[in-house]
């Protein structure tokens, strides 16, 4: 089966990397790009300033980008990859939803909305669900789902392997990659020998996303998770890759082994872009570094290290690759579970 895919903003840092994962993709095949109304009208080569480590596949440097309105999008895309300024993509998105179009997006409007799956295939696809309540709600034969702000799905997976133990509280503290403020957004006269301890709306979108994604879901609406989440954000001078200090309460007792084993041990998926590992667990202290690390299972990995039990319940560290699985990665594994599930 092949899907003919959009990508509205195309010309970013996320889009490039949308267009690197579904170069040669199984299912998915590029047949839209858009951005700006400077880039369109140009070809793809002319318009981006290409800066991922392999070349423009050859198919979509010539290809012209559109304008991001649903009249420039060919009738026959069938699910449309979102990574637009989160202003932008409020104010366009709906469009797209109206005409039709089913919008897997990366931006963070509308993350919390009550009747928007926010996904992460391996922890919440019955989520999905919320499609249905959404096209009630909103009258539009078009869906949007959305996935992640890019430190919280670093995180959540491993609080999905924790909640057996009966997860209580969750303090984390981060150290995120200059990337994910895209390519202009921190100069090197701010970043180089500093840290920059605040991240302007990361700590609260860590705060509440967590617990919608851990939330349950009863066919209508999704009860949040009764976890009390705090968190800390921090700029530090690595190129990729979140890491993160996360210190959880547990009302269960488990030992460092039993923790390690079920975050092992946490379930995958099998769709095309996943990882055969969902969870890395590192016996190294030393471990896991974004350098050495954040390429594990193509991106889509998260790590987990330094798992020591503490009189609360746990203190680890974790990272993953935040333009790959905290961005563009997570809105194509989005993409192929909606192949899956039969939504497109
Ligand atoms: N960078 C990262 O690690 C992560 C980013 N994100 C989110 O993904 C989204 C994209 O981020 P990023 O790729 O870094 O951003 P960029 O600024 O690199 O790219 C933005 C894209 O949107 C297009 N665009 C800008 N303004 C408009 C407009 N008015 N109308 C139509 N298209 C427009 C740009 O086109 P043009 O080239 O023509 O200007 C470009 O294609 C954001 O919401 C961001 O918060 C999420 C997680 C991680
Ligand atoms: N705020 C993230 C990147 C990002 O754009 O997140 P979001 O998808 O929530 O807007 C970072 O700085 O690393």
């Amino acid at each position: 089966m092949s899907v003919r895919v959009g990508i509205l903003g195309a010309t970013g840092a996320v889009g490039q990397r949308f267009i690197q994962l579904l170069d040669d993709h199984e299912t998915f095949e590029i047949a839209a790009l858009t951005a700006s109304e400077s880039s369109a009208g140009e070809t793809y080569r002319d318009a981006a300033k290409w800066r991922v480590n392999t070349p423009i596949p050859d198919a979509v440097a010539e290809m012209t980008v559109g304008a991001t309105t649903p009249e420039a999008v060919p009738d026959d895309v069938d699910l449309l990859f979102s990574s637009l300024p989160s202003s932008v993509a409020a104010a366009v998105e709906p469009d797209f939803l109206e005409a039709g179009y089913v919008v897997s997006s990366n931006s963070s409007n509308d993350r919390m909305a009550p009747d928007v799956p926010l996904t992460i295939p391996e922890i919440n696809a019955d989520h999905l669900e919320l499609i249905e309540v959404q096209r009630e709600n909103r009258g539009w034969d078009g869906a949007l789902i959305k996935n992640p702000n890019c430190s919280t799905i670093t995180m959540v997976p491993t609080l999905a392997a924790l909640d057996q133990f009966g997860l209580e509280r969750v303090s984390v503290s981060t150290l995120q990659a200059v990337s994910g403020a895209g390519y202009s957004g921190v100069t090197s006269m701010e970043i180089i020998d500093n840290a920059i301890p605040h991240i302007g709306g990361e700590e609260e979108k860590m705060e509440s996303e967590s617990r919608k994604l851990l939330g349950d879901f009863d066919g209508a609406e999704v009860t949040l998770h009764g976890a009390d989440v705090t968190a800390s954000c921090n700029r530090i001078p690595t190129l990729d890759g979140h890491l993160e200090n996360v210190f959880a309460d547990l009302t269960e007792d488990p030992d460092a082994e039993d923790i390690a084993a079920a975050m092992r041990d946490y379930p995958g998926v099998d769709l095309p872009s996943a990882p055969e590992q969902l969870i890395h667990v590192f016996e190294d202290p030393m471990r896991p570094q974004p350098r050495l690390d954040r390429e594990r299972g193509d991106g889509m990995a998260i790590c987990a290290g330094g798992i020591q039990a503490t009189d609360e319940g746990v203190k680890y560290n974790c990272l993953a690759h935040n333009t790959i699985r905290g961005a563009a990665g997570a809105s194509v594994l989005n993409g192929e579970l909606l192949v899956e599930d039969g939504w497109i």
